[in-house]
């Protein structure tokens, strides 16, 4: 008997035709679950050695994450109600994301957010990824501004209201000003601190793309300092392009804070270009650091072409090194 198909192992000439049945329905099952079997196996080895399928693989798993975490603590989360303590709800749940990936985190310039006044964080935005970034050094009362498309992805959606990240409309200029004139009142009155991304989408290039002026209107009008913050390039380990997701290092600098004590918004303009260049020459130089990592496996990799041009290696600049944590998902 085999899985409760009640029949004789061996054929036998002499049966009848519903024992042959019987015979053809029990290979039916053997080849099923060798099938099944396979099918595991199939995927392990296309994971282990197609690159397309481990990045859909490793983005999927990245999602599941996300939506996994944001369900369960969305209850939690309600029963505080809408507050930016929930933040912390959900730098907890990311924070280990960074070992599934064996994505080694190194911080430099970490001093500069230890301060009690309140700011605005600037920082490049490279990819969805950047959320493993923001936990490692995001201060504590400190919202994100988002994309109001986040807020209808479900449970995702409710996790961020209800951690208090601002939502901007991207394609409603007015409302979108109005968002940010409103933070800027309230992030004085509730004391709480800001992060943007100025470049307002995902950017992979070799150099950012230039800053909208929001996240500096919201600075000068709250008159509370800006800390731009820049994440090293991925090219070594992430490419949505390439469709790579590899282990790897990501280097995040804090640059010193920028005033704005007694700035109007006639100076927004020049503070813009002054944060964006400052940022600018740090990538540069990271992203220096990275391609001479690169070109040691890679010899044309096409980012590293004009890459940092003119920018050396200063002393104490971020490095790229070999990942040595985590383990690989
Ligand atoms: C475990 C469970 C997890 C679950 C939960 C996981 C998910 C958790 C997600 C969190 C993670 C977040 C990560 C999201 C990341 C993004 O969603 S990125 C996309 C959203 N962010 C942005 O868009 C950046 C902010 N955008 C801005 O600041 C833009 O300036 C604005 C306000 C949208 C306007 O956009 P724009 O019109 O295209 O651009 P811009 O050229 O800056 O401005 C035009 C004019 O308006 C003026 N202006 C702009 N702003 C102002 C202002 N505030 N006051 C006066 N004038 C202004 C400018 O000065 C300019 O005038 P001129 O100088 O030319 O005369
Ligand atoms: C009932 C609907 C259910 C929908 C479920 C949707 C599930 C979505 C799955 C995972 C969500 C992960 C979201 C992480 C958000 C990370 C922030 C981010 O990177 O947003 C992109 C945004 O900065 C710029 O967007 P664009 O580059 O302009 O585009």
């Amino acid at each position: 008997m085999l899985l409760g198909i009640p029949c004789a192992i061996h054929p036998d000439p002499g049966l009848s035709s519903s024992a042959s049945s019987c015979w053809g329905n029990m290979m039916d099952v053997v080849l099923l679950h060798g099938l099944l079997l396979l099918l595991p196996l199939a995927a392990l080895l296309l994971y282990r050695y197609n690159a397309t399928f481990h990045y859909f693989c490793k983005v999927a798993f990245f999602n599941c994450w996300i939506i996994a975490m944001a369900t369960l603590l969305s209850p939690f989360a309600a029963l505080r109600g809408r507050s930016v303590e929930n933040m912390k709800l959900l730098r907890a749940a990311i924070l280990p994301l960074k070992h599934f990936y064996g994505i080694k985190m190194q911080v430099w310039g970490l001093e500069h957010l230890n301060t009690e006044e309140l700011y605005v964080i600037v920082s490049n935005h490279q990819a969805a990824l950047d959320l493993m970034g923001m936990v490692e050094i995001i201060p504590d009362r400190c919202v994100p501004i988002a994309k109001k498309e986040i807020l209808y992805m479900g449970t995702v959606g409710w996790a961020s209201w209800l951690s208090g990240i601002i939502f901007v409309d991207r394609y409603k200029r007015e409302d979108a000003i109005n968002v940010i004139s409103q933070t800027a009142r309230t992030m004085q009155r509730e004391k709480f601190r800001v992060w943007i991304f100025p470049e307002g989408t995902r950017n992979q290039d070799k150099s950012m793309l230039p800053f909208k002026r929001g996240a500096f209107h919201l600075a000068v009008q709250a008159q509370v300092p800006i800390f731009p913050v820049v994440f090293s390039p991925y090219w070594d380990f992430f490419s949505s392009k390439e469709k790579k997701f590899t282990s790897g290092t990501c280097t995040i600098q804090i640059l010193p804070k920028v005033e704005t004590q007694g700035l109007s918004s006639t100076d927004v303009p020049r503070l813009t270009d002054t944060v964006r260049q400052a940022m600018a020459d740090a990538f540069a130089e990271m992203s220096v650091s990275c391609c001479e990592d690169q070109s040691a496996e890679h010899p044309q990799h096409p980012h590293c072409a004009g890459v940092g041009a003119g920018a050396g290696r200063g002393t104490g600049s971020p490095q790229c090194e070999e990942n040595t944590t985590g383990t690989s998902n």
